[in-house]
């Protein structure tokens, strides 16, 4: 039985049959082309399917139930003059008293609607009579023992809808032409920003594809009574408007206030839509929540590219692997050039860990290199460290961030361009990009190689660092491939010469980077 209690419909309780049934004869009204069409006839038909709990709940005899149905089978022509969203409202109002006052969970379902028609419609009430059945005999089955039937509802606020008779179809239809025009204006502003702006082609695809996915969305809503609807002139909100709306200081005050305006139009949608169809009310949810990550996204983005403009130099320390200690390696190199350390152990106790991390922050700080710390945002957390590195395997960016906040930076490794787009898609402030070649550090089987930073390239322009075996011997090739950062190891921390590497490193990273305008 598809009569589950759902919440979805104009937040009522209303269980999916229901719902279902509804949409149905929406959709069917809407495809009709005579504009009377017979939706009581059609609702019943319905109604009295074997799937429902109307005929269980209501308990029809079986030679009636069939007759009933027999008779609810043929095809009907026009009846009384009907606007669907105020015969809709009607229905529900006594459907939703029927339930209020059959049950404490008052979820409404077939039943109720079907007791609901038998009161609004004489001509269901007498085919109905003339198979043995009145509304009187269906009360006491599902035992309402103060029911009156017939009052005027109108006064029992309870179960009125707020506003009913206010909002017509023809409004309805206006408000929902203005979403959508607000959410389609919208997201095209954000899309330029993107596009041209932030230069970022993953992302300005993704809002495309969004752009697409709510414009198939609203195909789907009867749009060609909307412009019919449409009354701009007379429109008061056309003429309202607040001083902060004329003003826009910057680029991004437009970006900002357009995204907006996005996520209230989808609401608007979702809201209204509920009136109409509860699928499709859901599909505008579900693109505002998409839209919310792309927001993030791209807040992100521009953010990170601001803390990590010209930090192109990263290096990974492992104490045992420094020639010369950790102290004077990462000391050493922040002097000639490393913008960046995390502190990679992995044989560490905890509090060994953590005592090693706070040393690193205040060398780190001293001249003013942003510090990361490796695997464990919890750890990077107590000792202020400046971000956190996640591997594939490693704790999420949104379980990340529930411990480190909002401000830390979150890095994330990844080794083919799925893992760069999903990574992007969460949130991630920084890509590691690898392994590009053999390490010594670290091994590996599997090498994303040259051809892997080159998709990155074209694809975003979120701070990423080529990573894995590069030294001054490979570098030229990272750079053709479209490198801009790189992060190192073994060829800083092993050389007889850290502070050489490093500075010959960083000098070689600023060359590249005044001819190729990524930062
Ligand atoms: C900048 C940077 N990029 C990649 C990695 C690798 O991280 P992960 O895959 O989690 O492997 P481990 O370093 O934890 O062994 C990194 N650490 N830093
Ligand atoms: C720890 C690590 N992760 C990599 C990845 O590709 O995810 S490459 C790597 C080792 C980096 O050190 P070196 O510069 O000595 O090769
Ligand atoms: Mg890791």
């Amino acid at each position: 039985m598809n009569d589950e209690p759902s919440s979805n419909f104009s937040d009522r309780k209303m269980t999916s049959g229901a719902q279902r049934i509804l949409t149905q004869i929406r959709r069917r009204a809407a495809e009709n082309k005579e504009d009377r069409p017979p939706l009581y006839e059609w609702l019943v038909q319905e109604l009295l399917g074997e799937e429902n709990r109307a005929t269980e709940v209501l308990d029809l005899p079986t030679s009636t139930l069939g007759a009933l149905q027999n008779h609810y089978s043929s095809d009907f022509s026009a009846s009384e003059p009907f606007i669907f969203f105020e015969w809709q409202l009607t229905l529900l109002r006594h459907a939703d008293r029927y339930a209020i006052l059959s049950s404490v969970e008052a979820v409404t379902g077939t039943e109720h609607l079907l007791m609901s028609a038998m009161e609004l419609d004489a001509s269901t009430r007498e085919v109905f009579a003339e198979h043995g059945v009145q509304l009187e005999d269906l009360v006491e089955k599902i035992a309402l023992p103060d029911l009156e039937i017939g009052i005027d509802l109108e006064d029992e606020i309870q179960v009125k809808p707020a506003g009913a008779g206010v909002v017509d179809e023809p409004t309805l239809f206006r408000i929902l032409d203005a979403s959508a025009n607000r959410c389609r204006e919208g997201m095209r502003v954000v899309e330029d920003f993107v596009r041209f702006g932030l230069n970022e082609s993953f992302l300005s695809r993704e809002l495309k594809e969004l752009r697409h996915l709510v414009t198939e969305t609203l195909r789907h809503l009867s749009q060609e009574k909307w412009v019919t609807c449409r009354d701009t002139l007379n429109d008061v909100g056309t003429t309202t408007s607040t001083p902060s709306e004329a003003y826009r200081g910057t680029p991004v005050d437009v970006l900002r206030a357009s995204m907006k305006r996005i996520e209230e139009a989808l609401r608007s949608l979702e809201e209204y839509s509920k009136l109409i169809d509860a699928d499709l009310s859901q599909r505008f949810e579900q693109s505002r929540y998409r839209f919310y990550t792309i927001e993030k996204a791209i807040e992100t983005n521009f953010n990170s590219r601001e803390r990590l403009k010209n930090r192109r130099l990263y290096l990974l320390v492992t104490a045992e692997d420094c020639r010369y200690g950790l102290e004077t390696t990462v000391r050493d190199s922040i002097a000639k050039g490393v913008d960046i350390v995390q502190l990679r152990e992995k044989r560490r106790t905890d509090r060994e860990l953590l005592e090693m991390a706070k040393e690193v922050r205040e060398w780190t700080y001293e001249q003013d290199a942003l510090f990361i710390m490796n695997d464990r945002p919890d750890l990077a957390a107590a000792c202020h460290a400046d971000g956190v590195h996640l591997g594939q395997d490693d704790l999420s960016v949104g379980d990340a961030r529930k411990i480190v906040g909002s401000q830390m930076l979150v890095g994330i490794s990844t080794h083919n361009i799925e893992q760069a787009r999903e990574a992007i898609y969460a949130g991630a402030d920084y890509l590691g990009v690898g392994p590009t070649f053999p390490s010594q550090t670290k091994e590996f089987t599997d090498f994303a190689g040259l051809d892997f930073l080159s998709e990155v390239a074209a694809e975003t322009n979120l701070p990423w660092f080529a990573i894995g075996g590069i030294d001054l011997s490979n570098l030229g090739l990272v750079f053709e491939a479209g490198a801009a950062r790189i992060a190192v190891s073994a060829t800083i921390c092993a050389a007889p010469d850290p502070r050489g590497r490093a500075r010959e490193l960083a000098s070689r990273l600023f060359t590249n980077a005044e001819k190729n305008v990524k930062m």
